[in-house]
């Protein structure tokens, strides 16, 4: 791989802030707070960025970086660089394409992609737009079991190879904007992996239909509107013991299970003792609990429990390139990042996303280079410090 290259291609965009600005023009109100906003007073949203800027970054010199290797391995698979794209709900509101558009700029930068429960596109056709990137299917488990069931077999049958499992909306977050905006999905769009409830709003499918994925007859459970689909999302009953046992018996061998949404080293240990495959630690980008930790904050705890055992990956507030230097320094093995996905999105489509790829990927790219690294698997704790509220400087 060349040495990356300081100077971005799009003048008009040369950071995901500049990103941010431009895609808030490009959508109307009620999809712009949907996707921006976070939960109450969005201090958890804030913090999930904000809490990188604790962190500074020791570089090492003369070391030889005519050549940095940015690769990384997840899930089996040899991706670009160590960030993914989160799965993320209903990217047609950002633009038609919506997810196919996002899994055909993964698939073309080789980064892993995951895919939303509630994706307006179906599983099978992001499958086939994002090829070995699209690797994790993104479940909520329904209290209708057999719900979850159908999906997890699709998944599988499409050639799916982990299943995130989100465990942090046991009961949806306070979002504000959705409320006064009485955020609903307009009419044109659905969630597409559900086939429409029996309020019989949605368009009849053909026989063959790859959106369907259904068989005849199969019972069609998934109400439109999102406080229909929220509140059949959100389940409180869900626990460690029998539930984590009955998801790892429908992904068999097949699928790995990793739970995203982990946010102690309690719960991590606990993934471990229940055979989970992976964790994301993640707090649904502030959208759930808000003053819950920063995820990077909550990053060093969970690593030091795990010790290894299992991949520990981290999402949330991760804007640059530096911020995913350090949160692998930090212990992390990957990163995904949400937003900046759909902002790209947003403002040019699959361009858009490319472009959204791009930027953190050279960001990355350069910050190793700088910093004097030239293999992911050397980034360690010894490149960082962390600075305190006065300005004191210590080593991790
Ligand atoms: C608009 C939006 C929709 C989301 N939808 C889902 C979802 O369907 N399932 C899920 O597990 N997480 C969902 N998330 C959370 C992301 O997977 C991820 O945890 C979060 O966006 C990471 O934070 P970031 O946006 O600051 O990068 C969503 C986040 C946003 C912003
Ligand atoms: C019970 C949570 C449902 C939320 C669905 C989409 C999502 O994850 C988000 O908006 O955030």
């Amino acid at each position: 791989m060349p040495p990356p290259s300081a100077t971005p291609h799009d003048l008009s965009c040369l950071h995901l802030r500049d990103l941010e600005r431009i895609a808030a023009d490009c959508m109307d109100r009620q999809t712009r707070d949907y996707y921006n906003e976070g939960a109450d007073a969005s201090m958890t949203l804030a913090e999930n960025h904000t809490a990188y800027n604790k962190y500074r970054i020791r570089p090492r010199v003369l070391r030889d970086v005519s050549r940095v290797n940015p690769s990384a391995s997840v899930l089996d698979f040899t991706a670009s660089c160590p960030i993914g794209v989160a799965p993320t709900a209903m990217q047609c509101l950002a633009h038609p394409d919506g997810e196919i558009a996002t899994a055909a700029a993964c698939k073309e930068a080789g980064v892993a992609m995951g895919l939303s429960s509630f994706a307006t596109k179906s599983l099978e056709d992001v499958k086939a737009a994002g090829g070995d990137t699209a690797r994790v299917l993104q479940l909520y488990l329904f209290e209708e079991r057999e719900e979850s069931a159908r999906l997890i077999r699709r998944a599988r049958k499409a050639g799916y190879k982990a299943v995130f499992l989100t465990v942090d909306t046991p009961v949806l977050g306070r979002r504000n904007l959705e409320i006064k905006n009485k955020f609903k999905l307009p009419p044109h769009l659905r969630i597409a992996n559900f086939a429409d409830g029996a309020n019989g709003e949605g368009k009849e499918e053909k026989s063959g239909d790859s959106e369907a994925g259904y068989t005849e007859g199969e019972k069609r459970v998934m109400p439109r509107g999102p406080v229909t689909f929220h509140s059949h999302a959100a389940n409180p009953t869900l626990e460690w013991g029998r539930d984590i046992t009955w998801l790892k018996k429908e992904c068999g061998e097949d699928m790995k299970v990793y739970v995203k949404g982990v946010a102690t080293a309690e719960d991590a240990l606990l993934a471990i003792k229940y055979g989970v495959d992976g964790i994301v630690v993640s707090n649904h980008g502030g959208r759930q609990l808000d003053g819950a930790l920063a995820t990077v904050d909550a990053l060093p705890e969970i690593v030091e429990a795990v010790q290894k055992k299992i991949p520990v990956h981290v999402d949330g507030g991760i804007r640059h390139g530096t911020d995913v230097f350090k949160a692998l320094a930090l212990g992390a093995d990957f990163v995904w990042i949400g937003r900046p996905v759909l902002w790209g999105l947003a403002y040019k489509g699959k361009e858009g996303v490319d472009l959204c790829l791009r930027l953190i990927s050279d960001e990355f790219k350069l910050c190793m280079a700088l910093a004097g690294v030239t293999s992911v698997k050397d980034i360690s704790k010894d490149y960082l410090v962390k600075i305190d509220r006065s300005g004191f400087v210590s080593r991790l």
